[in-house]
């Protein structure tokens, strides 16, 4: 038998299995991979996370109540920024085998069935050089991700974590070369949303885009190309047919292309790094949600224990009516992130996960609790951690705020304290430009790439606050004074940026 068909088919069989890796990516975001691990050999992905995290070390901090049903609900929001999914792109349709309908009028039919089938052979469909077009399968649906700004966090992924496109139809064909021959469907992408700032990575942690800004989007899995045809043609009719055309002459073997191309399958990690403009930073219980309640309209949860902030709670800062109509800056995202203790950049207590949610800030806003024990051992606590997971966060203009002054023994320490506070650092306010530049919200690099050698710097080698506020955030004492303070390094590293780009412009 001989066969002929259109030879523009490609091949790609993709099929990674890289399982076992994400969950070593994943276990290096905890303190406890061991311990994941065999969760992971349990396969219980989901239960385990939450009995695992309910276990996470609390150092410096009192404990927390015991688990509740509530709390339990609330654990799985510690992985709302990360996650391992696997897509499938959907198979390619099949081809069909045709055979010429020729060959039955000559067994089956006579006279004008015999003339109508000659007719219809010169009005099969060919190609601008004359030859037989076939008809194709149609194409897999393809997997794309893309950013969409009704989307808030990764948690959707930890309930259903396998996603598939549709495969393409089959050519429309009864076996018989006909003029009426057509493609098969091509499937719909399968789109999935995530949240702006989402970073996706693929295999052993290469980048495959950073998601930073709505509507960006990506092909993650590409879906198989559809099969092609193929003619039968009776050994008699081999010299015939190949006069009609040009098409490359094929054996049996070339069937295996009549099949659809499977579409490609991938496990893929999700990061989500928060695109806000400001970041709240501080021990647990510093009063950073009530802070962000006080002066936005975001409703995070508060509460008199560590770690009511699961995920990092964004909220909206309203304009300054003092800057006037169109002017930049006259609003801010900030975000509320998970209190930081003592070994947090070693992965305790909530650990490193929410370090990488200051990447894309511009200001820190430094939380102090000034009724704690030791508010200035606090606040080099947050520093150092800073410090130790990246000394570039150092860099960055921030503020720190001296909250619960309504406590008496807060407002009488508050002179000594902003004295204090103020003596940590330098002057070099070069560093604070340096770190603007490097603040690029949509940078690919990983958030530890220039920290190495600054690492041996003492804290008090870094820039000091641009201004020390007391304020009690509960009960609104002082808000004014601390939002000016927030607006104010906000027109400054506006104006850096300003002068940045201009002589970037140049
Ligand atoms: N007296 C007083 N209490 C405050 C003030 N601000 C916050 N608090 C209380 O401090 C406790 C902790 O407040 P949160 O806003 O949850 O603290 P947080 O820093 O967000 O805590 P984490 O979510 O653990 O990081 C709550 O009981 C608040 O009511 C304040 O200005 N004065």
């Amino acid at each position: 038998m001989l066969c002929l068909a259109r030879p523009h088919c490609s091949l790609s069989f993709i099929n990674p299995n890289f399982e076992k890796e994400s969950w070593a990516t994943l276990s290096a975001f905890t303190s406890q991979p061991t311990l994941l691990n065999s969760f992971h050999r349990k396969g219980d992905t989901h239960r385990n996370f939450q009995s695992y995290s309910l276990k996470s070390a609390l150092s410096k901090v009192k404990n927390p109540p015991s688990p509740t049903p509530e709390t339990l609900v609330k654990e799985p929001h510690k992985y709302f920024d990360q996650v391992v999914i696997t897509v499938r792109a959907g198979d390619g349709g099949h081809g069909a085998i045709l055979s010429m309908p020729t060959q039955r009028a000559a067994s089956n039919s006579r006279g004008k069935f015999g003339k109508n089938k000659i007719k219809e052979k010169s009005s099969y469909k060919r190609d601008f050089d004359g030859s037989l077009v076939l008809p194709m399968g149609g194409h897999g649906g393809d997997v794309v991700i893309y950013a969409d700004e009704s989307e808030d966090s990764l948690l959707e992924f930890h309930k259903k974590s396998r996603y598939s496109a549709k495969r393409g139809g089959n050519a429309d064909s009864m076996g018989v070369l006909s003029s009426q021959l057509r493609d098969g469907l091509a499937a719909p992408s399968l789109r999935i949303p995530v949240p702006p700032g989402t970073v996706i990575k693929h295999k052993r942690g290469k980048l495959l885009a950073d998601l930073a800004r709505p509507g960006d989007e990506v092909l993650v899995a590409r879906g198989g190309q559809g099969g092609i045809s193929l003619l039968e043609v009776p050994e008699h009719k081999r010299k015939t047919t190949t006069a009609l055309t040009t098409n490359v002459m094929r054996d049996d073997s070339d069937k295996v292309l009549v099949l659809g191309q499977p579409g490609e399958e991938v496990s893929l990690q999700l990061i989500l790094r928060v695109v806000a403009d400001v970041g709240l930073i501080g021990l647990p219980n510093a009063g950073k949600s009530t802070l962000l309640a006080a002066i936005t309209l975001a409703k995070p949860d508060i509460a008199d224990y560590p770690f009511t902030t699961l995920m990092p709670n964004l909220g909206r800062l309203d304009g300054d009516p003092s800057l006037g109509a169109g002017k930049f800056l006259s609003e801010a995202t900030l975000a509320d992130l998970p209190g930081l203790i003592e070994g947090a950049h070693l992965g305790k207590g909530l650990g490193r996960n929410f370090l990488r949610h200051l990447r894309r800030t511009r200001l820190l806003v430094h939380v102090v609790d000034a009724a704690a024990e030791d508010p200035v051992g606090d606040y080099r606590t947050v520093k150092e951690e800073l410090r130790m997971y990246n000394p570039n966060y150092l860099e960055r203009p921030y503020i720190v705020v001296l909250n619960k002054v309504d406590i008496p023994k807060a407002m009488d320490r508050l002179p000594s304290l902003k004295e204090e506070i103020l003596r940590i650092g330098s002057d070099n306010i070069d560093m604070h430009t340096d770190a603007i530049s490097k603040t690029d919200a949509f940078s690919m690099s990983n958030d530890k790439d220039q920290a190495v050698d600054q690492k041996m710097k003492e804290i008090e080698a870094y820039p000091r606050p641009l201004a020390v506020v007391g304020v009690s955030v509960l009960r609104r004492i002082n808000i004014n004074e601390m939002l000016e303070a927030i607006r104010a390094t906000l027109r400054h590293c506006q104006d850096i940026t300003g002068l940045l780009g201009t002589s970037a412009g140049q």
